[in-house]
């Protein structure tokens, strides 16, 4: 490399290094302790540029205006007792409704899952009782994300050079499977928290499997295809992300999650009946609505990719409000970081479709993202690569 070119990279890397450097020294402080404080205007890395604040609102106000709006499109909603009923013409029609739910949505309600009410209460119950813990409490489990102890209670770090913050603090860890999980981590308050959580963890993988089958079918593979693709048993991974998102002075100028897809193959997203979630469709941002004992599930990048981009992975954002908190569960099924190459699934290429993007590891793909956010003018994709 000639002697100017290596003394503008060294210097170049001495500014990326002082980046993050700053970055990773910001330690956020929680987004529940200055909600308390009672300020009446948001710190500004709080408050989104102008272009995002457009459509910005109070999530209860944009709820209600999209319950008003009759015509306004709605999240599809797919019952899933027919998968198990026995009666073969109404598994088929529910294989179709979900195929055409990730495909044109990426995003559906289901409901008849499984997973009994019950349980999904006492989800709801052991996690608010946790966030109902002082501060100083929940420190206790705080991650520690620049020395890579990434599960635990913590708030986001700016990822970006303008180093924008998100309204929310949230818990991570791993539920699935049983070998892998540390509850060593996990909240010991309230007392119950372990039992319902890890038992949350098995049966939502069985709905995991029961998806990934009727969205392998819907693509024309073999009912095991994705779920062995993604790891399988042993090492698909559940990860929960338990976000709290407390009122907030300013909605229209915050977000309580910025818009992005799910790096996941699937992601479910369980709350206590608060709006907030808007996912990207037809153009315009739709609010989810609140409808009792389903869940909410994402297309996300992972599946994106296996199935050529057939499931989309949808683009969604969290939006807060004035009134009252909002706790949602978000669990994120993902492939082993390393082991397992994302690629279309040469079976969808055999009639000469092109690959519409190139081999990566999963954890290639999460660089791939970071870099692609950071450097939008120098990420220029490989041919084929439309992600
Ligand atoms: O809170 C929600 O509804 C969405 C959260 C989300 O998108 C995420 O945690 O990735
Ligand atoms: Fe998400």
């Amino acid at each position: 490399m000639p002697a100017s070119l290596s003394g503008e990279f060294i210097n170049r890397r001495h500014q990326i290094s002082y980046q993050i450097a700053k970055m990773v020294a910001k330690v956020a402080s929680r987004v529940e302790i200055l909600a308390k404080s009672g300020l009446s205007e948001i710190p500004a890395e709080y408050i989104r540029p102008e272009s995002e604040r457009l459509d910005l609102g109070d999530a209860f106000e944009t709820a209600k205006k999209g319950a008003e709006d009759q015509l306004g499109p709605q999240l599809p909603v797919v019952d899933l007792q027919a998968l198990e009923s026995g009666d073969e013409a109404a598994r088929r029609v529910c294989v179709e409704e979900l195929r055409r739910a990730a495909s044109e949505w990426g995003v559906m309600h289901i409901t008849n899952h499984g997973i009994k009410p019950e349980l999904v209460e006492r989800l709801r119950k052991v996690g608010k009782e946790f966030f109902d813990l002082p501060v100083e409490e929940k420190e206790r489990y705080a991650n520690d994300q620049a020395s890579g102890k990434i599960q635990g209670y913590g708030s986001k770090l700016a990822n970006n050079a303008s180093g924008q913050l998100e309204w929310q603090d949230y818990f991570f860890h791993l539920i699935f499977p049983e070998e892998k999980i540390d509850v060593s981590i996990w909240p010991k308050q309230p007392e119950d928290y372990i039992e319902v959580t890890a038992e949350f963890g098995k049966q939502l993988r069985v709905v995991v499997t029961k998806l990934l089958e009727a969205l392998s079918e819907g693509l024309g593979l073999e009912k095991g295809t994705l779920d062995s693709e993604l790891g399988g048993t042993k090492d698909l991974l559940l990860q929960m992300k338990i976000n709290y998102y407390p009122v907030c002075p300013q909605p229209d100028l915050a977000l309580g999650v910025e818009a992005h897809t799910d790096i996941s193959a699937l992601s479910f997203i369980l709350h206590n009946m608060v709006p907030g979630l808007q996912v990207f469709y037809d153009g315009k941002w739709v609010t989810a609505e609140c409808i009792p004992d389903a869940l909410i599930v994402h297309v996300g990048d992972s599946l994106e990719i296996l199935s050529n981009g057939r499931y989309k992975s949808v683009l969604h954002r969290g939006l807060v409000n004035k009134e009252k908190v909002r706790i949602s569960w978000a669990v994120f099924c993902e492939p082993p970081k390393e082991t397992i190459l994302l690629r279309p699934l040469e079976e969808l290429l055999a009639d000469g479709t092109p690959p519409n993007f190139p081999p990566r590891t999963f954890e290639q793909h999460i660089q791939h993202k970071l870099f692609k956010k950071n450097n939008p003018e120098a990420a220029t994709p490989p041919a084929n690569a439309t992600n």
